[in-house]
């Protein structure tokens, strides 16, 4: 069986220009410690307008903490006003970037197909794509949550190679929970994560679905990460709103304490 390393990542969404965004980011790094970087991976995901900064912050001081971007273009370079690519991501050495979060669903209409397009394309240009899926209220109410998140799963991943994709990140977040301040029990995260892993297996190999870490999303906060984490299949957590509050933040990357 192997270990996986939980990932524990801020996404700050539409918030913290850059100035407060080097500000936020060495809050953080006063209050984390080694003791910290080696239990968890720690990353920020920045509005792409703070990237810069955030990297010199984070390489300037040496620090452990990983930085990525929100979302990226699927095309490489070329006439789409107002993308960013993959490329420019990784010049500013981000290791991740989220794809299809469902606020790019369905604020921005991207589809699996397009999903699968900016998989390809981070990494494409060496980016860990934190590929976002979960279902709404509705399909929740109709209890088919598991079928609705493993097709968009199927969707992102269509035609990714398995040395690929066994490094991808998947972050299960039911939309429902996504700041609402309604958090899925444990044993709701549990369901659909386990299930992830078992299509994973299913798509490549066990050994595979075993090296994928999978996150849970949605209302996550210092009072409810400890359970969610303790889940066998939930190996990190994408943190929205809790993630601008530095004190908060920290205390989630340091879930077992709490
Ligand atoms: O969408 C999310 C993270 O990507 C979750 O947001 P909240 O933590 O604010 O519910």
């Amino acid at each position: 069986m192997t270990t996986r390393t939980p990932l524990m990542a801020g996404n700050w969404k539409m918030n913290l220009n850059h100035l407060e965004a080097i500000r936020h980011v060495q809050l953080l790094s006063f209050a984390l410690n080694e003791k910290d970087y080696d239990a968890v991976e720690v990353a920020v995901l920045a509005p792409f307008t703070d990237l810069r900064s955030v990297q010199t912050v984070i390489e300037g001081d040496k620090l452990k903490m990983k930085f990525g971007a929100q979302d990226l273009s699927a095309h490489d370079s070329g006439a789409y006003t107002g993308e960013v690519s993959g490329a420019m991501l990784a010049k500013l050495n981000c290791t991740y970037v989220t794809v299809g979060h469902s606020e790019r669903r369905e604020y921005h209409g991207e589809t699996d197909e397009l999903c699968n397009a900016k998989v390809k394309a981070a990494f494409k240009n060496g980016l860990t794509p934190i590929l976002c899926i979960g279902e709404g209220l509705d399909v929740r109410k109709a209890g088919n949550q598991v079928a609705h998140t493993l097709a968009q799963l199927d969707g992102g991943l269509k035609d990714v190679p398995a040395e690929q994709a066994e490094t991808i990140v998947i972050a299960y977040e039911p939309v429902w929970a996504i700041g609402t301040g309604e958090v899925a029990t444990p044993e709701d995260a549990q369901e659909v994560c386990g299930a992830i892993r078992g299509r994973l297996a299913e798509l490549y190999s066990q050994e595979v679905a075993d090296k994928v870490r999978i996150q849970y999303g949605g209302s996550v906060k210092s009072g409810n990460v400890a359970a969610i984490m303790a889940q066998p299949d939930v190996d990190g957590a994408l943190v929205g709103g809790a993630s601008l509050d530095a004190d908060e933040f920290v205390k989630i990357v340091r879930f077992r304490d709490q």
